[in-house]
């Protein structure tokens, strides 16, 4: 398994087809391996375009994106593929499927031999509590069942560095704590993680380091601690409204 020592971006723009401005501009970052990083900002701010980059599932118009390991070399093409894994916003599962038939037909994907898919998928239904219901089919499971078996399918290949857009938007406490737990024990063992959220008190505990963007831009970056300081914020949710302000976004 390849070591990876830090992703970087530099002066990273994104412009969709047909739009009249830029979705993201002049976008630098660096996240070291095994940062647990968080990507903020309201609703529109670039989130989800930034991360969908990142990951590789969509190219950027200006600027680059590069993986380097830990002998200073950079990762492409098919090795940077495999230490990737991406946990949607959108349940990305098939409903007439059982968690197990997802995560058979998932790990198939990856080329994983049918012996380590059954051994992965039996440890991450176990630890997600989702083993009594590893034979239904997700189409009956609550949006917290579904969104652990959303992230049971990411992670199937083991990825390095783990991408998560809003793992725990619509779940119960209970759900949300599970992932929250899971997602420290990853990173625990090394996994870096990168994620997306609406939520300043899970952000805040999680993340160590973050970026707030708002309009495409980066508003703010840094150690969230060191954020908090430097800002006068008590918390995260106060250097968020006091840098991207209090009006609504559609
Ligand atoms: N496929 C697309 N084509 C054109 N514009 C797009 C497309 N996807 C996103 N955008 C625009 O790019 C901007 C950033 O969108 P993005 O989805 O990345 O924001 P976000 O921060 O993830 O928002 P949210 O919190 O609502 O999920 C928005 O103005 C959005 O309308």
């Amino acid at each position: 398994m390849l070591a990876i020592s830090h992703i970087e971006i530099a002066d990273l723009y994104k412009r969709y087809p047909k739009a009249s401005g830029d979705s993201l501009s002049n976008i630098n970052l660096r996240i070291d391996s095994g940062t647990k990083y968080g990507l903020l900002g309201p609703n529109g701010a670039g989130k989800t375009t930034l991360i969908s980059i990142l990951c590789g599932f969509l190219e950027a118009s200006k600027g680059s994106l590069k993986y380097y390991s830990t002998t200073g070399e950079e990762i492409i093409g098919r090795d940077r593929k495999s230490i990737i894994g991406f946990v949607p916003q959108e349940y990305a599962m098939y409903d007439e499927m059982t968690p197990l038939q997802n995560l058979a037909y998932f790990g198939a994907l990856y080329n994983m031999k049918p012996v380590r898919i059954k051994q992965r998928s039996e440890e991450l239904l176990a630890v997600l509590g989702l083993s009594e219901v590893a034979h239904k089919r997700v189409r009956d499971f609550s949006g917290g069942m579904k969104r652990r078996v959303n992230l049971a399918i990411g992670i199937i290949h083991d990825p390095v560095i783990l991408f998560l857009d809003e793992p725990t938007v619509g779940v119960d406490v209970q759900s949300k704590h599970a992932i929250i737990r899971f997602l420290n024990e990853l990173n625990e063992q090394g996994t870096t993680i990168i994620y997306t959220s609406h939520h300043m008190n899970e952000a805040q505990e999680f993340c160590q380091e973050l970026m707030l963007i708002d309009h495409g831009t980066i508003v703010a970056q840094g150690k969230t601690e060191e954020l908090m300081k430097d800002h006068q914020a008590d918390d995260l949710h106060s250097l968020f409204i006091s840098l991207t302000g209090e009006e609504y976004r559609n």
